[in-house]
């Protein structure tokens, strides 16, 4: 039998660069499979259906939900935003690691679904620094970055749910990091021995 993938959850406050990082991470030859989530947010300028989001009206979200059709799902700054459960399940008994990035409610689902799933919170170097990246950005208005940075308070208030915390103070020193973790994570006992276990007892 195939060993199952590795379930990869980074999150992380809004503006921290999970964005940049996860991209950074899939522009170049990587194991991993990135699971495209749903949302009833509207499409940036430059984001496509089917490649960034699957872009949902609200009606059609709540229909995903009632027909248990997510893994997770939360609501951030006034949209719904949720992982599709038979992409990740198939693609992990395909045995391929499969990596999420979400916020931190949709992490703790997560956590109780699959708690041998691999945490990792994406932290910023310092509050003004992630203002300021939330700034640049320009996607929001005053009011939305207020209403981030308070999300972002409470949320690295919770970072020690998570297995590792990488900084992200350069994205590709933050991309050698996570693929450094995940690697190691490869390498547990706990997720070995089985295999051997099954050697031993064929011969
Ligand atoms: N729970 C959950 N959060 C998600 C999902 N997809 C994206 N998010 C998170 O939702 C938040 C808002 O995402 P977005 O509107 O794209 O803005 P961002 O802050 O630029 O990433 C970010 O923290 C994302 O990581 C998902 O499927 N589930
Ligand atoms: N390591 C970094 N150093 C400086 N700026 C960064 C870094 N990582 C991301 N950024 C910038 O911060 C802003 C927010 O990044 P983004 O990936 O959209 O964050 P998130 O997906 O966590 O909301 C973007 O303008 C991005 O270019």
């Amino acid at each position: 039998m195939k060993e199952k993938g590795l379930l990869i959850v980074l999150s992380g406050p809004s503006g921290v660069g999970k964005g940049t990082v996860r991209k950074a991470i899939f522009s170049g030859d990587t194991q991993f499979e990135y699971s495209i989530s749903m949302t009833t947010r509207k499409p940036r300028e430059g984001e496509v259906d089917g490649v960034d989001y699957f872009f949902k009206t609200r009606e059609e979200f709540e229909a995903l939900i009632a027909q248990d059709k997510l893994l997770e799902y939360a609501e951030y700054v006034g949209n719904y935003y949720g992982t599709p459960v038979d992409y990740v399940k198939e693609t992990l008994e395909a045995g391929k690691d499969v990596f999420l990035e979400i916020e931190v409610q949709g992490a703790k689902q997560v956590r109780d679904k699959f708690p041998e799933g691999l945490f990792i919170f994406l932290a910023p170097p310092s509050l003004n620094e992630l203002q300021s990246r939330i700034v640049t950005r320009g996607t929001e208005t005053d009011e939305l970055i207020q209403n981030r940075m308070k999300e972002a308070r409470k949320e690295i208030e919770l970072m020690s749910l998570y297995d590792y915390v990488v900084e992200n103070d350069q994205v590709e020193a933050a991309c050698d990091r996570i693929k450094a973790i995940v690697q190691a994570e490869h390498c547990r006992t706990t997720r070995v021995a089985p295999r051997y276990q099954k050697m031993l007892e064929v011969e």
